[in-house]
């Protein structure tokens, strides 16, 4: 990226994800096109169980992302009331298969089927959403593993408006596997001193109040609001939420964002924020899946004694 296109970005009090998002898909771009130089053609295998209209868009534009930037992807429809038993074959059968680097399973699973353990299957160099519990773990350490898509979107949104979170105290509102606990450990890497606010936290709006940085990933539309935010405070908004004005559906945040604006020094919007980064981070996942899978394949050319990937 240029600086003039880095200080429109960091300059502006709303961060636009949708703008990050497409400079991070140029740079997934770009590795794609040394894979493919190295003879490596990274591929995204999507599974989708059940007819869940919210899941169905987000499996669309992921697939649409994936061709924008070159990755491959596969896409497999199962039934609602497929039985785990053939979901766990089938996730056996990509781990198996040496073409498929990245592996996601939409979330959420029909009732009826062990979450869980349809994500412990996957095998972690695959995990492209990182949330097998040895890239969970890994994170929790601090190594260098896959990262989930949501979580590492809000490091890349706050790095540009905050070069240094050192020292920063970062509120994160929602204890979520998928993002407020991972989006704790990743600030915490960061230096920040984390506060991880859910729903039996006493007084939850004096906890917001103290945030330099703010996440709210709760699901309550436009549950944030002026008096809830420390004047200068970062505000990144996970929340996605439906509702329903004047006869019409439109998307909301869990943050009211034009009450706080004018106490923000920076904020994500709805749509526009979170969500495109999500995406952007799933192919920049798959990629990583793919160099780390090729670098394997190509150690056990020398050392034939190594596992496959
Ligand atoms: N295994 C798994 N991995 C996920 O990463 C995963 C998942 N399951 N299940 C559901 C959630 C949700 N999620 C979103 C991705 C993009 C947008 C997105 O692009 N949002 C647009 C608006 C899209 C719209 O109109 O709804 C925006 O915020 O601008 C939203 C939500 C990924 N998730
Ligand atoms: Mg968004």
């Amino acid at each position: 990226m240029n600086s003039q296109t880095q200080a429109i970005l960091a300059t502006d009090k709303r961060i636009d994800g949708k703008a990050i998002s497409a400079q991070v898909l140029s740079e997934v771009a770009e590795q794609v096109s040394q894979l493919q130089a190295q003879g490596v053609q990274p591929c995204l295998a999507v599974v989708l169980v059940g007819k869940d209209p919210a899941s169905q868009v987000y499996v669309k534009n992921k697939l649409l992302r994936a061709a924008d930037v070159g990755i491959l992807s596969v896409e497999h429809y199962l039934p609602e009331h497929t039985s785990e038993e053939t979901l766990l074959s089938l996730i056996e059968s990509l781990n198996e298969d040496a073409k498929v680097q990245g592996i996601l399973v939409q979330l959420p699973l029909p009732k009826g089927i062990d979450e869980i353990k349809v994500l412990e299957a996957i095998k972690p160099i695959k995990d492209v959403d990182g949330f097998h519990s040895s890239n969970v773990g890994g994170l929790s350490q601090g190594r260098s593993v896959l990262q989930p898509c949501t979580p590492s979107g809000c490091m890349r949104l706050l790095k540009h408006v905050c070069s240094d979170m050192s020292g920063m105290h970062a509120v994160v509102v929602g204890r979520s596997n998928i993002v407020g606990k991972p989006m704790a450990a990743l600030l915490l890497q960061a230096n920040c001193t984390v506060t991880l606010v859910h729903s039996k936290s006493r007084d939850i709006q004096s906890l917001c109040q103290m945030a330099d940085i703010l996440v709210a990933a709760v699901g309550r539309p436009e549950m944030i609001k002026q008096d809830w935010v420390k004047p200068g405070a970062i505000v990144i908004d996970v929340g996605i939420n439906r509702v329903e004005k004047d006869g019409s559906t439109r998307l909301v945040g869990d943050v009211d964002y034009a009450d706080v604006w004018d106490s923000v020094e920076a904020i994500t919007p709805v749509p526009g924020g979170v969500g495109p980064m999500t995406i952007a981070m799933l192919m920049s996942n798959t990629v990583e899946a793919a160099q780390r899978q090729h670098a394997l394949v190509s150690m056990n050319r020398v050392d034939g004694s190594r596992e496959s990937p």
